[in-house]
């Protein structure tokens, strides 16, 4: 069986931005290289700052590379911008509706901005509007709405020429915990209903976990390691220890205690955290607790856990997601 069609292609992205006043250049993209098999989903995983964005505005050809090339729906992005655009919704992190304007108004000018007719961006935009809960708010003004009903109305924005490729820029930054189980609940159904293919950038593990068929780690402007969310925590052996101190300052001391246990490596401080790995957890208990009575370190709270994307991260990465620069 031949692999399926590449919807996304990117090699050796290379974007450097000037640093402005007596500043060095900011290397955004240092030779991105990306791969997006058509009707599926990937998750951009990375810390602020790792380069999604740059990433995405260079798919989507808001802005040039230096160097590298790509291609989305089989079109290249610097010659020939117009049919990638076409292919292409984004869904920025700003949102891209106008308050002024109720929500039928906004999906009904963005149809007409692709170039749809007046009949077609209609009809579109009442399926959207029922898609995604929103006709009960259709007529009313954007500007009065919910943050998790706007950002949906983002995405039905973003879907309504309906494109071969939906690009999402943090889908769910700034949604409250509910907000955002009802957008993840709108991604899946979406893809389940029309065969598309989805780019999503996003920090948060569990989103990436939930909504992705595979994951690309990016850090420094660079992919790496990817995926499937499977994969990658299967490359892992063995269970993460997890252990709770009182304070940022007593973590610091268990570390280098539990840096002298055998069979325990890979030990890191997160705040008043502490994480490692066993290639058995539970074993390890034991060795742990001693070490730590040894220097009079009193335990919050300890645990032992399969691998999570957390540790994918950090074992590639070499830092968390929270503690990025
Ligand atoms: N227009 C710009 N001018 C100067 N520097 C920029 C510009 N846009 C991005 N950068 C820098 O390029 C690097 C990559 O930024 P980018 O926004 O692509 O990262 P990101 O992974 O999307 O981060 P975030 O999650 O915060 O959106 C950062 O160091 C950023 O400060």
């Amino acid at each position: 069986m031949s692999a399926p069609p590449s919807a996304i292609t990117a090699e050796s992205l290379v974007k450097t931005y000037p640093g402005g006043k007596g500043k060095e250049p900011v290397r955004a993209l240092d030779g991105l290289d990306l791969t997006v098999a058509a009707g599926s989903v990937l998750g951009l995983l990375g810390p602020n700052g790792a380069g999604k964005s740059t990433a995405v505005r260079i798919l989507t050809t808001l802005a040039r590379p230096d160097s590298g090339r790509a291609q989305v729906a089989g079109h290249d992005v610097a010659r020939d911008p117009v049919a990638v655009r076409r292919a292409v919704g984004l869904v920025g992190q700003r949102s891209s509706s106008d308050p002024l304007l109720t929500g039928r108004e906004n999906l009904l000018l963005a149809g007409r901005i692709q170039g749809m007719t007046g009949r077609d961006a209609g009809s579109r935009t009442d399926a959207l509007l029922e898609r995604f809960g929103l006709a009960d708010a259709a007529h009313r003004r954007v500007r009065g709405w919910s943050g998790g009903m706007a950002r949906r109305l983002d995405v039905a924005i973003g879907l309504v020429h309906r494109p071969q490729v939906l690009v999402v820029d943090e889908p769910t930054t700034g949604l409250d915990p509910e907000a955002r189980a009802a957008l993840w609940q709108e991604i899946r159904a979406m893809r389940a209903q029309e065969r598309m293919t989805v780019l999503l950038t996003t920090h948060y593990l569990d989103e990436a976990d939930a909504l992705a068929d595979r994951l690309a780690l990016v850090d420094a402007g660079r992919v790496v390691v990817e995926g499937t969310p499977d994969e990658l925590k299967s490359g892992l052996h063995g269970d993460t220890v997890t252990v709770s101190l009182a304070s940022p300052a007593a973590a610091m001391t268990a570390a280098g205690l539990l840096g002298r246990v055998p069979g325990l490596r890979g030990v890191s401080v997160d705040g008043s955290s502490l994480r490692a790995r066993a290639d058995d957890g539970s074993r390890a208990l034991p060795a742990v607790l001693t070490a730590l009575d040894s220097g009079r370190v009193e335990v919050v709270a300890l645990g032992v856990a399969r691998p999570s994307l957390d540790d994918v991260y950090l074992h590639h990465v070499g830092h968390g997601l929270g503690v990025a620069a």
